[in-house]
């Protein structure tokens, strides 16, 4: 009998030893503030610091203190300082930062948009999407870059679903802008970590803002042209995102300017979270390689008898345990933070007014006394008759309570369809090159990319 192999271990910071200095403490949430957490917060149930840079932070690893705070007392907390500072520039009045009645407003107004009809209805242009890409790999000799890749997937399959590729301006300027626009802007300022005022530029923003003021005139053409044709032709009007968020518009629904904010939310929040996940899903499926092999003989077996890309994502438990493990290793939203509104008690753990609150994925997901074997992938965890042995509130990908993740379903089932489609036709594998370093920016990235060789596979029938 074949000797099982030892579980895959890929790369992460070593828990801190000691805690940094001021300096270094900013210096590494500039850089990596993954690198940041000391050996209590990947063993303690709370980690509570009254005298932070920026005020009081509790660090919350305990499962029932974050339903606490993310579902039974949701109302006592609303979106941290710091985020909403890097975030609300950008993404103004979108679903991911309003707050209060707005929020209310655009979430009942939204949730139609996002019903298991509408996302079904996106299986096909993802699954066109994803063909079509797939063909780059056709005769490809040279490593490529599989996490750039995924960017240009989901965004290719996004920028479909939102839009079925009618949008204002030159092709491919969207895409360009809306890079410019992450990388320029979605940074954690060191002043905004003091605690400076508002009024102190932020230097790490100012090459931003043009590209801001470009990319929302785009936007809002795009929907001004949507919005004609729609009043001009409506049966010939496509069912996107774009069609679906200009009926929910009129006073009890969205505002233009709100659906424009939601477009930009939607690409902020609904592109480079799943191609972070699908692209440390691959390197993860590379490095263990008895696990890509069931991950491909589900996927064969499950496109041999159903073409209808509907029906993959439950189909295929075994390829979502995997992309689910590499999101419990990986999250690609790697702390979740909120701020205290009322001073208030959980347990004996007291909450001043003002506290930040960190509810970090990260952390979660490789906690000592919530996970056996933490550092390492094991899909199998997420295998349906292993599931009820982990917490709702232990693993948090999409978050949880009122302002869960609006887009979840939408990703898992475009998760599965784009693994489907790679995996049935490429094998995935790390070169010496592939030494990524996962480093938290807006989403969980790996530093040095995934340069992986992409070669067609052996077909049964071949
Ligand atoms: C693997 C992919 C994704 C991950 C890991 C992810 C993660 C998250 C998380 C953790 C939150 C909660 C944030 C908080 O509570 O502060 C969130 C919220 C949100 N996500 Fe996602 N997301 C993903 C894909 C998407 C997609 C595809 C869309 C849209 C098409 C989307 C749109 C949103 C929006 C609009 C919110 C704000 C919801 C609200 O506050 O009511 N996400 N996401």
């Amino acid at each position: 009998m074949d000797a099982v192999p030892a579980p895959f271990v890929p790369p992460a910071p070593k828990p801190r030893t000691k805690p940094p200095s001021l300096l270094q403490m900013l210096r590494i949430v500039y850089r990596n503030p993954l690198e940041l957490w000391g050996e209590p917060s990947y063993n303690e149930k709370w980690i509570s610091i009254s005298t932070g840079v920026g005020g009081p932070l509790v660090i919350a690893n305990d499962p029932g203190l974050i339903r606490h705070v993310l579902v039974d007392n949701a109302k006592n907390y609303k979106m941290a300082r710091v985020r909403q500072k890097i975030l609300r520039p950008i993404l103004r009045d979108g679903l991911l930062t309003a707050e209060g009645d707005v929020w209310k407003r655009s979430r009942k107004a939204m949730a139609p948009v996002f019903t298991p009809r509408h996302i079904n209805g996106f299986a096909a242009p993802m699954l066109r999407r994803t063909e079509a890409f797939a063909e780059r790999y056709e005769g490809e000799t040279d490593t490529v870059d599989v996490a750039r890749d995924m960017t240009m997937l989901t965004y290719d399959i996004l920028a479909e679903t939102l839009f079925s590729g009618e949008i204002a301006g030159e092709p491919g300027s969207f895409a360009k802008q809306v890079d410019h626009l992450f990388e320029t802007m979605g940074r954690v300022d060191p002043l905004d970590l003091l605690g400076a005022p508002d009024w102190l530029p932020r230097f790490t923003r100012i090459r931003g803002a043009r590209t801001m003021a470009f990319f929302r005139r785009l936007v809002a053409d795009t929907a001004r042209m949507r919005k004609e044709k729609l009043e001009r032709d409506p049966e010939g009007t496509p069912n996107d995102f774009l069609t679906l968020l200009l009926k929910a518009e009129g006073p009890q629904g969205l505002s233009r300017e709100e659906i424009a904010d939601n477009i930009i939310t939607f690409i902020g929040a609904g592109h480079e979270t799943t191609a972070r996940a699908l692209g440390w899903t691959l390197y993860c499926l590379a490095e263990a390689p008895w696990e890509r092999d069931r991950v491909e003989a589900e996927i064969d077996a499950v496109l041999a008898r159903e073409p209808d890309p509907v029906k993959w994502l439950d189909a295929m438990p075994v390829t979502r345990a995997a992309f689910e493990e590499a999101m419990r290793l990986y999250p690609p939203a790697a702390s979740i933070s909120r701020e205290a509104i009322e001073d208030e008690t959980y347990e004996d753990l007291h909450i001043r007014k003002g506290a930040q609150i960190q509810v970090m994925p990260w952390t979660v997901h490789r906690h000592r006394k919530l996970w056996d074997n933490p550092e390492a992938f094991m899909p199998e965890r997420f295998l349906p008759e292993n599931r009820d042995r982990i917490d709702r509130f232990q693993y948090l990908p999409f978050g949880a309570g009122p302002r869960i993740c609006i887009g979840a379903s939408f990703a898992m089932q475009e998760a599965v369809i784009a693994l489907g489609v790679l995996l049935s036709r490429f094998r995935f594998d790390t070169v010496a090159e592939t030494k990524p370093w996962p480093v938290q920016k807006l989403t969980t990235q790996p530093e040095g990319g995934l340069p992986m060789r992409v070669t067609p596979r052996a077909r049964k029938s071949d």
